[in-house]
């Protein structure tokens, strides 16, 4: 499961010449939407969780969806491209030629049509059936004949069943059984793996986890919204977080966008791994002034939002600093009415606009392979590749040097990605530490004890958050202390 088999150049389309329809095709609507999500993924690289609220959108205003229609498109197309790995290799057993050779719109009804008939509860002859009916509208009649017979020889079988015969035995080939039966690049088991160390069960723990819907968080920004408060307005499914004080879970999903607290961005929706990042670069010990902090990589926001609420309580000031524009517009709206001083900058950070020593705290938040993300990406694994972890190192690197540059002497840095993977984590944080820059010498903390109550952390003195064992995303952070 190294090289994705759908990236390939178009095929030509195989199949008999087309008969017209002997009536017209009413592919359902829901099918259907589901389908031009999953196209616009795989034919222009669209983000789904972009592409998908647009499309439900319209539905809804053009009539056409209530909420149960709304939930059961987002779980088929979710779900199809999350699993798409596994149904690939089933689909790859029931065609008589390479994956690469069927035409990609054929490929991606074939896959919505094994998740319907794999991956949920809807009966067999109805997943076949409007399946077909899809594929008649939107592939033509000739190759929804071909969908027609793929999907019975599917359908023939269930899930474990077709994973006893399509992935290899764990003891032959345990990294591409994982990635089989798990739907996960083998690159990706590989480097997870490595990042968790352990056996079996831990990475099994893990690699299901990727496949599970994860839960609404919010934060309750202190200073302006009381955790109670917002728990009050959500309702019921409320749940208090597991570990930030100020998050609170929409245990049954529900629509963040609806409250008004998030609206007016006295809360926000952010995973629990990312508040306590926040959490922890505010809470780090520090001798002398605590009065300017920086995120240098602040967009969209999450954490600079947190920060200053944060920074505010404490009479600190926020300097939010974010490359592209148009994401410093994202950071600039989830600070507007922090109730503290700060700023929002569009700057470089590894050109800093700012003098050196400047700040008492800062957080480099860095662009990752975001691999600690991938429950909220479901086509993210799809698109990495090997080639982008070493993509990213010199940035990372450069955004960590400029950060302790800005630092000043006895402040802390925190390096944080959304990424577990060794190169982007520690590898990074030790080559940094063994050449900081001109004059410059930083130390390690122990950044454990600012994750109070957070079990299995690790060794240290860096921390690691996982999906299966916190229910957050995968978020790396080291603290370090400035010495010199
Ligand atoms: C992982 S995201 C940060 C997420 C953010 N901390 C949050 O919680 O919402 C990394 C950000 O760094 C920005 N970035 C990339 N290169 C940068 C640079 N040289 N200087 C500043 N920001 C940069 C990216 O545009 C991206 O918005």
């Amino acid at each position: 499961m190294n090289d994705h088999p759908r990236r390939r150049p178009q095929a030509r389309p195989h199949g008999t010449p087309q008969r017209k329809p002997y009536r017209k095709p009413a592919p359902d609507p829901v099918r259907k939407l589901a389908y031009d999500a999953l196209r616009a993924v795989d034919e222009r690289d669209a983000y789904a969780n972009l592409v998908l609220p647009a499309l439900l959108r319209d539905a809804e205003r053009a009539g056409d969806f209530d909420r149960r229609d709304a939930a059961l498109a987002t779980e088929l197309v979710y779900g199809t491209l999350r699993r798409q790995g596994t149904y690939d290799a089933v689909i790859a057993s029931c065609v008589d030629r390479p994956l690469g050779e069927v035409d990609p719109p054929v490929l991606d009804v074939l896959t919505l049509g094994a998740h319907q008939l794999l991956g949920t509860r809807i009966p067999p002859h109805a997943a076949v059936s409007a399946t077909v009916e899809l594929a008649r509208a939107v592939v033509g009649d000739g190759r929804s004949r071909f969908v027609n017979a793929v999907l019975r020889k599917i359908a023939a079988d269930d899930l474990d069943g077709w994973l006893d015969r399509v992935a290899p035995p764990y003891d032959e080939d345990p990294e591409e059984h994982l990635a089989v039966v798990h739907s996960h690049p083998r690159w990706v088991v590989s480097a997870l793996w490595d990042a968790l160390g352990g056996g079996r069960q831990g990475i099994e723990d893990l690699l299901a986890a990727d496949n599970e819907r994860p839960e609404v968080t919010l934060v309750a920004r202190p200073g302006r919204c009381a955790p109670a408060e917002l728990a009050a307005e959500v309702g019921e499914e409320a749940e208090p977080g597991r570990w930030s004080p100020y998050a609170l879970r929409m245990a049954d999903g529900g629509d963040p966008a609806a409250l008004e607290a998030v609206r007016d961005g006295r809360a926000g929706v952010q995973d629990e791994g990312s508040q306590l990042v926040a959490l922890a670069l505010a809470g780090a010990p520090l001798e002398g002034p605590d009065r300017l902090w920086l995120d240098g990589c602040a967009g969209p926001g999450g954490k600079a939002a947190l920060l200053a609420a944060l920074a505010a309580q404490r009479g600190a000031a926020l300097v939010a600093a974010e490359k592209q524009p148009h994401r410093a517009r994202l950071v600039a709206r989830a600070l507007d009415g922090n109730p503290g001083p700060y700023q929002v900058v569009t700057a470089d950070g590894t050109r800093p606009a700012w003098r050196e020593g400047a700040f008492d705290r800062v957080l480099v938040d860095v662009p990752c392979t975001g691999l600690g993300a991938l429950r909220r990406r479901p086509e993210a694994r799809w698109r990495r590749r090997p080639q982008d972890v070493p993509g990213f190192a010199p940035l990372q690197r450069e955004l960590l040097r400029s950060a302790l540059r800005s630092v000043r002497v006895g402040g802390v840095v925190g390096y944080a990605t959304c990424s577990p993977h060794p190169a982007e984590t520690r590898a990074v944080v030790d080559d940094v530490l063994a050449r900081p820059g001109a004059d410059i010498t930083a130390e390690f903390l122990d950044a454990r004890p600012t994750m109070d109550g957070v079990p299995e952390l690790g060794d240290g003195p860096d921390v690691q958050l996982w999906p299966h064992l916190h229910g957050t995303d995968a978020m790396y952070l080291a603290l370090l202390r400035r010495t010199a």
